[in-house]
């Protein structure tokens, strides 16, 4: 979104109120309700207005100088004022409704003191601005509303939620258990792409749901209050009864398995007020939505695996949705593929049908372009179906719809003639359905129904009208109108014969809004005829570019001509409406055929990415969570690889239960570490999307989710320490990771004194090993909690701890650092912070002083160094030694340590008491550590 129009050279639209005006609105205005969220506007037909604190925040905001407002009225009546143009306006509505999370959309239409509120929109109801919003862009994804109400027990939580997407005209409902930190809502609201969520406002108050408030918020999602008694689940079977399509007994059944959540859905059928229109009755598909479908994404997780685009990305393949839509109709599949990212799959047969799909489509490139080919005269069948259902009177979403439905049977064709060994699957997925919808009493209804109606012939005019021939009246009408333009042509010819003037050369016959038919000659002709004309005709007017005239007998044929015409448009309108609720009868066909083809598109564009890749992607081997290791062989980031200017080299990682389940990745700073964890986690969501990975080969087991903690992100903008916030995201990961998921840490720890941070570190490693056995991917510069392998190596059941490092050379002669990029097993804590910053172009001086500080304290080291030190080959192990005795105590002494530590409540702390804490528990090692050398190296 381009918010960047500074006023230079962007002319403001002006201000056009006299002072009377002026005080008629300012009393409006200052008696309006008072929402701090609410952003109003006034359409004053050639522009917009906004006013008050809405005026200082857009000119501050969009304008980006207030220099943009004015005052209307003077002295304390003053109001801040700004206009809008109409496409700034359309620009700022895009950003409040589809970008930000934190403002509503009034409209307002009238004039002087009299106004009216026309329009009102939300991010997650954009329903009534959708003609301004998507008139010139597509629909990227469909806004969900989320209600949700909770209880809890203990320190368990029950969650009822129901949500619903008005483009899609579907409710869903589900009702699960939660920690205190709401990870499974937060999944949900990831899952969903929620934007709005409702909660009852007395749950704004209370501490325990602080946590649910904070992931609705990182979720950039807006919260809604509402008052707890909308809560309620009355009349809910009865209203769902009206709004739901087919028998209200499946949709009792289906109630009857939820308590909390039928509240939430009472909420939120009242919020968006579904039962007042009635183009919803009957359209609506309600179903249980369930945990289990889909791997679960945070939101932390969603940004450190560059899911989606930022409004930062420089170029589209920095996003993983940027770098995988190559989808081809006309939004549909953009929307799909949206939500397929935010929905990896956990079931095996499902990824593997999809990526049977994919493969089909990459072996054989006829069938690649023979569907891009009808896929890309697709138009977003979903929006256009929305549209006839608000009973629009324009025949143009009839038409669109038609000529998507003429290409379904060479759609049909292309993949009937698909010969390969997927061909029973395409067959039964696709080919059978079309063919099932395309049936005499389906689509063949409506495509009828399109050819006898609307006059084909006249689309490439732009007309688009009902066939005179399609009623009785209409045809009548125009056979009337006809006649009329036939008399008239036959007057044309004989006063062009009267005035003795060419026909059409010279004596032109012009049909306008102000006088109706008229005669046209130019001035100079007049001349030639003047005596006639003002004896038998009425000339109309007399301007540079000719004369206007006429007479009684085509004034009488013009207004009979107009008359009809009325009649006939009038009687048009009622047709085509005739016709646009019709063709809206066939939602449920367009449904099914919409969702069949933005699959088909997703899927295409699945296979064109792994075939146009330099290096072609790969299939991968899915096993379930339970079986099967993380095996990627030549695996890359798929977005880092697609900029022009890296040249990727690609790296292994093997993930193999017992043996590697859990790897620590040391290395240089820049070497490479976040990348590779990064890239495991967008490979295996690839995977789980039905997408071919970037890889040489790939076995992936299931992962039921990812849980990623890269870097500190911006959590000091929102007032919460690095720290803290560190051990609120790792405490989620604590609470909400299994043996099935995926974790992914980089540099946990950063955010507090070394000391800390490494106890932190070691604490979270240690649970994730034996605790939670969770395959984890941990980059960090705590070489010593590489450590961990050993300690691991000889335990029986072992999960199996693993060192790698990323690989970087340290040229003997001049030092200087060559970054490999390449991920080896083994540890390496050597620190190259001073060659990274030679790296960087650090200033000469800066590098020096830093190479003799730090030659200064080993020298200051007077520990006995144990590894060859001829070895210094990067990767390699410099180790202390400490004697037998002092080590066992010392480690029994950091892990009672780090129990205590991990033992302590975080999440539920208060940021100083938790500091408090951690001091405390710190001091009492230090006392300990008194003794004991080998502690004594972590102070
Ligand atoms: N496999 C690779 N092939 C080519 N270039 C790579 C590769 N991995 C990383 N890079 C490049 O190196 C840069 C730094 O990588 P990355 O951020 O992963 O390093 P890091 O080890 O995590 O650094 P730090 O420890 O400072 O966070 C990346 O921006 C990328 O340009």
């Amino acid at each position: 979104m381009d918010t960047n129009q500074s006023l230079e050279g962007n002319k403001l639209p002006e201000l056009k109120l006299d002072a009377r005006q002026a005080q008629g609105f300012i009393s409006f205005f200052k008696k309006l309700p008072q929402d701090h969220r609410a952003v109003l506007f006034f359409d004053r037909k050639d522009y917009y207005t906004a006013h008050g604190e809405n005026a200082t925040f857009i000119a501050r905001t969009y304008y980006h100088t207030t220099t943009a407002l004015r005052q209307l009225g003077n002295g304390s009546d003053a109001l801040s004022s700004v206009s809008i143009s109409k496409s700034m306006f359309e620009t700022i509505l895009r950003d409040l409704l589809l970008e930000r999370s934190d403002h509503t959309v009034e409209l307002y239409e009238g004039s002087g003191s009299n106004w009216r509120l026309t329009k009102t929109g939300t991010p997650g109801n954009t329903g009534s601005f959708e003609d301004i919003l998507f008139a010139n862009n597509d629909m990227q994804e469909t806004p969900v509303i989320v209600s949700l109400l909770s209880i809890s027990r203990e320190s368990q939580c029950t969650v009822g939620l129901c949500f619903i997407d008005m483009t899609r005209r579907k409710l869903g409902i589900a009702e699960f258990l939660d920690d205190c930190q709401f990870t499974n809502v937060e999944s949900v609201l990831v899952a969903l792409g929620c934007k709005e969520c409702l909660v009852p406002i007395e749950s704004a108050k209370s501490v325990e749901l602080k946590p649910l408030h904070e992931a609705i918020t990182r979720c950039n999602v807006l919260l809604t209050d509402r008052k707890k008694s909308e809560f309620k689940s009355r009349d809910l079977v009865q209203d769902l009864g009206r709004i739901v399509r087919g028998s209200i007994e499946p949709v009792r059944d289906l109630l009857s398995n939820f308590d909390l959540a039928l509240g939430a859905l009472g909420a939120l059928i009242s919020y968006v007020d579904l039962l007042a229109d009635d183009s919803n009755y009957g359209n609506y598909s309600i179903e249980k939505y369930s945990l289990d479908w889909y791997m679960r994404l945070d939101s932390a997780a969603v940004r450190a695996l560059n899911v989606f685009e930022s409004k930062t990305d420089l170029n589209k393949n920095f996003s993983l949705f940027g770098l995988m839509n190559r989808t081809c109709t006309a939004g549909m599949g953009k929307r799909l593929l949206n939500r397929w990212l935010k929905q990896p799959l956990l079931d095996v047969n499902e990824i593997n049908c999809r990526l049977d799909l994919v493969q089909a489509f990459v072996e054989d490139a006829a069938i690649r372009q023979g569907l891009r080919q009808h896929l890309k005269r697709i138009s977003d069948i979903e929006r256009l179906i929305r549209v006839l259902q608000k009973k629009t009177c324009s025949l143009l979403p009839v038409i669109k719809l038609y000529q998507s439905a003429i290409r379904l049977p060479h759609i049909k064709d292309v993949l009937e003639n698909y010969q390969g060994q997927y061909s029973s699957l395409i067959n039964n997925k696709y080919v059978k359905p079309l063919e099932f919808w395309m049936q005499e009493d389906k689509l063949w209804k409506f495509t009828a129904l399109v050819e006898t109606a609307i006059d084909l012939d006249q689309i490439d005019n732009g007309e688009y009208l009902i066939s005179p021939s399609y009623g009785a009246e209409l045809c009548s009408l125009k056979n009337q109108l006809e006649e009329i333009e036939e008399q008239i042509t036959k007057l044309h010819k004989l006063t062009a014969n009267d005035l003795d003037l060419p026909i059409d050369k010279a004596l032109k016959l012009e049909k306008g809004t102000q006088y109706g038919h008229v005669f046209r000659i130019t001035k100079k002709e007049e001349q030639k005829v003047r005596k006639k004309l003002s004896g038998q005709y009425i000339v109309l007017e007399t301007r540079k570019d000719g004369v206007k005239f006429t007479n009684s007998k085509l004034k009488k044929l013009g207004d009979q001509y107009q008359k009809f015409l009325s009649e006939y448009m009038s009687c048009q309108k009622s047709m085509i409406e005739k016709v646009v609720s019709t063709s809206s009868s066939f939602s449920e066909v367009f449904e099914a055929i919409s969702g069949m083809l933005s699959e088909l598109d997703v899927l295409l564009s699945f296979a064109d990415l792994a075939t146009s890749c330099p290096v072609p992607y790969v299939r991968p081997e899915v096993t379930t969570s339970e079986q099967g290791d993380i095996i990627l062989e030549g695996s890359r980031h798929p977005c880092l690889e697609a900029q022009d200017e890296v040249n990727f080299i690609p790296n292994d990682c093997t993930l193999v239960r017992g043996k590697s389940w859990f790897q620590i990745i040391t290395g240089p700073n820049m070497g490479g570490k976040s990348t590779f964890i990064r890239q495991v986690g967008v490979n295996v969501l690839m995977a789980q999307v039905g997408c071919f990975v970037p890889c040489d080969h790939a076995t992936v087991s299931v992962r039921d989710c990812i849980f990623a903690r890269v870097g500190a992100g911006d959590c000091q903008l929102r007032g919460v320490s690095t720290f803290m916030q560190e051990m609120l995201e790792t405490a989620s990961i604590l609470k909400g990771a299994s043996e099935k998921s995926l974790v992914i840490i980089d540099e946990l720890g950063r955010g507090t004194s070394t000391y800390d941070g490494f106890g932190l570190a070691w604490a979270i490693c240690e649970h994730l090993v034996e605790v939670i056995k969770a395959p984890t991917l941990f980059a960090t510069h705590f070489h010593e909690l590489t450590a961990l392998e050993q300690k691991n190596e000889h335990e029986p059941r072992s999960l199996g701890v693993a060192n790698y490092h990323v690989k970087a050379h340290i040229d003997p002669s001049n030092k200087k650092l060559t970054m490999l990029y390449k991920v080896e097993p083994g540890a390496c804590d050597q620190s190259f912070g001073i060659h990274v910053a030679e790296f960087a172009n650090f200033p000469e001086e800066v590098i020096s002083l830093a190479k003799a500080k730090a030659e200064e304290l080993e020298d200051f080291s007077s520990t006995p160094l144990s590894c060859d030190d001829s070895k210094e080959e990067v990767g390699s192990k410099r180790k202390r030694i400490f004697s037998p005795e002092d080590l066992t105590c010392g480690a029994a002494r950091a892990r009672q340590f780090l129990e205590e530590f991990s033992a302590l409540p975080l999440d539920q702390m208060d940021l100083n008491v938790a500091l408090d804490h951690v001091a405390q528990l710190r001091s009492e090692l230090e006392k300990d550590a008194a003794s004991n050398p080998w502690l004594q190296q972590f102070f």
